[in-house]
């Protein structure tokens, strides 16, 4: 008999996989920023790296292995087989095509829609009862390709969404001031990036609103120019593009935070891509990042927020843009 079968004597068959499953398909920047968040939070203790470079797949899964003893001796596999991820509680999608030379963003929608093609109904046949993030760009798009491609109802269809974009507003609005992110509280909401809607009417320092100091704080007649953070959030992805070549660190820890409500169940409220279909007006079945409270079977609550005629008016303006983006694609 083997060395192991002298060591231990069998009680009962050990079980293929933890209740905190995570699947992260693409191990680009975002990916590994994904997982690796994820294993240091201690989020989840069964980690599958899924792509299609099997070289760089099996090196960053074995440089993350061999760190397992410091991360709670969490399991980490990959494949280029989507069997490798049956039974994932959450499955994360961060592949997608590079924009190429002097391509447009719409033509970058319909080769990442091709690309979702190849993963999404590979995902769900393993994992039916998955939650899906979403975080390939362009996010909210992307989003309602997966949920149609995946024919889950829509609670389980989740965007990272402006979550990051949240968070980079709470940051710059910390900076100002010198109150901790964390206390800073304040919600973009909409389409991730150029066309996000910050929610002004609610920004608050522990129940204080800025609105109730200065009625024009955040508007273009505010002698402090607060509306520069929102600014600041939309070209903070163009300028770390510009610095570090992409981005990986923000968006990989706002992700292990989402999947960390989700698998705790903990129905925190985060700035999640959703769809919005009968909410704030909107007729079109698009998904734009609304406050949403986040559990096991995915998005359970949408906050409804009291917005001024302009922000709802913002929110309309995405939700056709999209829309029409939406109708042009090929599935
Ligand atoms: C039909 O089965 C099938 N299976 C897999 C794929 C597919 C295609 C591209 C993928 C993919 N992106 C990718 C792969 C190769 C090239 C490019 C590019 O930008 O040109 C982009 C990634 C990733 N990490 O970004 C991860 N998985 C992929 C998976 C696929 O695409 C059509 N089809």
């Amino acid at each position: 008999s083997s060395l192991k079968d002298k060591l231990l004597s069998v009680v009962t068959e050990p079980v293929p996989n933890g209740k905190n499953k995570v699947t992260v398909v693409g191990v680009g920047q975002v990916g590994m920023a994904c997982a690796f968040s994820i294993l240091t939070n201690h989020v989840s203790s069964d980690v599958v790296l899924i792509d299609v470079m099997a070289d760089k797949l099996k090196g960053e899964m074995m440089d993350l292995q061999h760190g397992s003893a410091f991360l709670k001796n969490a399991h980490i596999n990959s494949s280029t087989d989507y069997a490798a991820s049956a039974n994932s509680s959450l499955c994360i999608v961060t592949a997608g095509a590079r924009q190429r030379e002097g391509e447009t963003r719409l033509d970058l929608v319909q080769r990442n829609t091709d690309i979702f093609k190849g993963i999404i109904p590979k995902l769900v046949k393993y994992s039916p009862n998955t939650i899906l993030l979403i975080v390939s760009n362009p996010v909210d798009i992307l989003t309602y390709v997966a949920w149609k491609l995946s024919g889950l109802p829509k609670n389980r269809v989740i965007g990272s969404g402006t979550n990051l974009d949240s968070a980079r507003f709470r940051f710059l609005l910390s900076q100002k001031l010198t109150v901790a992110p964390t206390s800073c509280h304040g919600w973009i909401i909409g389409e991730h990036g150029d066309t996000s809607v910050p929610v002004w009417s609610g920004v608050n320092v522990a129940g204080v609103r800025l609105r109730d100091l200065d009625p024009n704080v955040g508007t273009k007649n505010d002698k402090e120019n607060y509306s520069e953070i929102h600014k600041q959030v939309v070209d903070s992805a163009y300028e770390v593009i510009k610095l570090k070549g992409y981005t990986s660190w923000a968006i990989g820890l706002s992700v292990s935070h989402l999947a960390c409500a989700i698998l705790r169940n903990s129905h925190q409220v985060h700035a999640v891509s959703t769809m919005v279909s009968g909410f704030h007006g909107i007729s079109e079945e698009v998904f734009l990042s609304l406050p949403c409270t986040l559990g096991e079977n995915g998005v359970t609550y949408v906050v409804q927020q009291k917005l001024t005629d302009e922000e709802r008016n913002m929110l309309k303006k995405s939700a056709l843009t999209m829309h029409e983006v939406q109708t042009g694609l090929k599935f």
